[in-house]
């Protein structure tokens, strides 16, 4: 396939030179696109249907037109169904990362995100979709080492096709437990950032990858039970689906901070989708605005509450003045008066419909013009548009306009909020008590836009403020990450940039951290303007092996009353260490100590810690000729220790944890709840072990010992 790419000549089809280098620009492009990358193999498996599939299913290039809500299986049984040819004709279909076709242009690898490679994710013993077998391959390094077969329907009974590694999976084993392969992925030594898992993305992940574009989806998950990876892989799998209309309308994937987006960055592009933004919420709403200052939890609070929103709408509104005077508009020798109750209805219908307070001011001169148009009229005059437009941009409008609905600068209004007690107090009365109201108000009131020390949630007032004045663009599709910790004003924020879209919206209620974290995901979706959203959850741990996750889950309890616990996918004996280091003054020895240890396993380490330990702890490591890197910063062969602040482990894996004083990760915040939840997260990061090295006494749902510690 390449090299035909490269054999084009378009020196014949090219009419100019800009034609050419658009054309070869596009080429290069493919090119690369088909580029061989050493570790990534053509395919990861194959499907062996029971009936020919329909050529323009299984060729892999036609999309799912009528992908919408294909959360069941009846398209594919269908389209198989519908296709009866003769049996010699069943050909085993390889499911990869993307279509590969032979010199005849006759599909070899099915794009995994092809309708009929569904039933590689989704069929069962008890649905079989029609397939005889399914097979997976390992791979190590890119050369092909196993392989494992499902014999799901059909007439012939299990067969032997085993080769010199591959691996017979008794199919009822197979239905029971895990697939090796999958646990072999999983525990493959991590190093560089997070890698995709078309291999292996399980059927309940399938259902929310390949739900369709038109419907909101919410997916309540606790750690690692793949809710990012889910995230991902959905927006490849839509950008195949509606590829036009999604180049047209645009994707946007949102993620809790920079550190994390590096982390998830190179996801998208090994799925060969390098369009997709990726931003924090932070970014999303800067509008050039730095953040150079910071609230305190109380005013955050408030900041980020939905109300500002009505107090907003108020204070843009309130700059609109009835008028009391007439208007004189002076055309040639004759003048034309609108009374002010004419003005007045007009201003009142304006804003009295749903539409911005810019358009209503652009909308305004017209309607003043008319008015005068219909004088002229009724004057026997036969003005045309022209004259119309004329009146309209007339000094004499123009300064009725400026009068009646000026322009509002959204930065300075909510400069003018947080500054102006008066102001805000008539546009908050009945909504915000006095309290609050303090609470809003700077201490030493900012002199100008440039010059104000805007916090995040400043920013995201002037981010409402300016929707109010002038509709906020709308995607496609947003996927928002980690948003148990967003405010309701952040999820208004996200929710302006799918209002004609759709969106993904992922999160674990008992890893929020934030004072004004989701307590249910009704509220937030009501909040991102999205309240019919589907909300599934998500049970299986792919990441946390069983030991350790039942350990955290003892918190759930406090910090998440009502929430089931994860069940992990993976026993692995030994997983969890808990240790008391008697001594205060030599905990900190016995966690470089721990974290040497853990080198000499393969992947990556993570030493996690409160932050306020992380400056010693990074003496500490220095001393011991330990290097490490940050949350962020990409781990190589070479360097594959990262001491992670409490604060930016969300989200974030590694092979190895080592934990530091986790009474101390508690401490860290401002009440024991949100402590116990950045704990949580804390002791979630494990994919095959963790290490917990204490001085302080535990907290106490974790103090007894029970069968998980040693
Ligand atoms: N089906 C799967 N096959 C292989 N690996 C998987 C699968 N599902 C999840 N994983 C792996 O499990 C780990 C956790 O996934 P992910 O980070 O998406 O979980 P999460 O729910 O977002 O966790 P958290 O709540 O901690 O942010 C990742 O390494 C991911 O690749």
């Amino acid at each position: 396939m390449r090299e035909d790419v490269e054999a084009l000549d378009i020196s014949d089809v090219t009419a100019n030179w800009v034609n050419a280098a658009v054309l070869q620009a596009q080429i290069d492009d493919r090119i690369k696109a088909l580029a061989d990358l050493a570790h990534t193999p053509l395919f990861f498996g194959r499907l062996d249907y029971l009936h020919p599939v329909g050529g323009e299913l299984a060729d892999g290039t036609q999309r799912p037109a009528d992908a919408e809500g294909t959360k069941g299986t009846k398209d594919t049984e269908g389209a198989a169904a519908q296709q009866p040819l003769p049996e010699a004709a069943v050909q085993p279909l390889y499911i990869g990362r993307r279509h590969v076709h032979d010199a005849e242009g006759d599909p070899m690898v099915i794009d995994w995100r092809a309708p009929v490679s569904q039933p590689f994710y989704r069929a069962s013993k008890q649905d079989p979709q029609d397939v005889g077998m399914r097979r997976r391959f390992g791979y190590t390094g890119g050369e092909l080492t196993a392989y494992e077969d499902e014999h799901l329907s059909g007439p012939t009974g299990p067969s032997s096709p085993t080769g010199p590694t591959g691996a017979e999976t008794d199919p009822a084993v197979t239905e029971a437990t895990v697939s090796k392969l999958l646990q072999q992925e999983i525990e493959r030594p991590r190093v560089g950032p997070m890698r995709d898992i078309v291999a292996t993305i399980q059927p309940e992940q399938d259902e929310i990858v390949r739900a369709g574009l038109s419907g909101s989806v919410c997916v309540q998950g606790g750690p690692g039970t793949g809710k990012t990876a889910v995230g991902l892989h959905r927006v490849a799998y839509l950008l195949y689906a509606h590829r036009e209309r999604l180049a047209r309308t645009g994707t946007l994937v949102i993620g809790p901070n920079r550190s994390f987006l590096h982390y998830i960055e190179q996801v998208l592009p090994a799925l060969g989708e390098l369009e997709v933004q990726q931003t924090t919420v932070d970014d999303l709403v800067a509008g050039g605005h730095e953040v150079r200052g910071e609230d305190c939890a109380a005013t955050a609070v408030v900041k980020g509450d939905a109300r500002m929103a009505e107090v907003l709408r108020r204070a843009v509104r309130s700059h609109v003045t009835l008028p009391t005077e007439a208007l004189m508009v002076v055309r040639g020798s004759r003048r034309w008066r609108v009374p002010a109750y004419e003005l007045t209805e007009i201003v009142e219908e304006l804003l009295a419909r749903d539409i911005r307070y810019g358009a209503a001011r652009e909308a305004l001169p017209q309607r003043i013009a008319h008015t005068v148009l219909v004088r002229m009229e009724q004057a026997g005059e036969a003005p045309d548009d022209r004259v119309q437009d004329a009146v309209a941009r007339s000094a004499a409008v123009k300064a009725a306009v400026k009068e009646i609905w000026p322009v509002v600068d959204p930065a300075k209004l909510v400069l003018r909020l947080l500054s102006d007690e008066a102001f805000l107090a008539e546009h908050a009365e009945g909504l915000l008590t006095a309290d609050e109201q303090k609470l809003l108000l700077w201490a030493k009131p900012a002199r100008s836009v440039r010059t104000a020390k805007w916090s995040a949630a400043d920013l995201v007032l002037i981010d409402e403020a300016a929707d109010l004045v002038v509709r906020t663009h709308s995607l496609g599709h947003v996927v928002v990450d980690e948003a148990q910790d967003l405010s309701p004003m952040q999820y208004r924020a996200v929710g302006r940039r799918c209002t004609t879209g759709s969106a993904t919206v992922l999160g674990d209620l008992a890893q929020g951290t934030t004072p004004w974290a989701t307590r249910s995901w009704a509220e937030a979706l009501a909040h991102l303007g999205k309240p019919e959203a589907a909300v599934e959850e998500l049970t299986a741990g792919f990441r946390v092996p069983r030991e350790v996750i039942a350990y955290a889950s003892r918190l759930l309890p406090a910090i998440s009353p009502g929430l089931a616990a994860v069940e992990s996918v993976r026993e692995t004996p030994g997983s969890l260490v808990v240790r008391e280091v008697a001594d205060p003054a030599e905990l900190t020895a016995a966690v470089v100590a721990a974290c040497r240890a853990s080198l000499a396993h393969e992947g990556s380490i993570g030493l996690i810690a409160a932050d306020a330990r992380v400056p010693v702890l990074a003496e500490a490591l220095t001393e011991a000729g330990l290097p490490y890197l940050a949350p962020g910063e990409e781990t190589t062969a070479d360097s594959r220790l990262t001491l992670v602040p409490a604060s930016l482990a969300k989200g974030l894996e590694y092979d190895h944890v080592v934990l530091d004083e986790p009474a101390a990760v508690v401490d860290g915040e401002p009440d024991e709840r949100t402590g116990l939840r950045r704990l949580y997260v804390c002791l979630t990061r494990a994919v095959s072990g963790l290490t917990a090295l204490h001085s302080a006494p535990l907290p106490e749902a974790l103090a007894t010992t029970g069968p998980e510690t040693s």
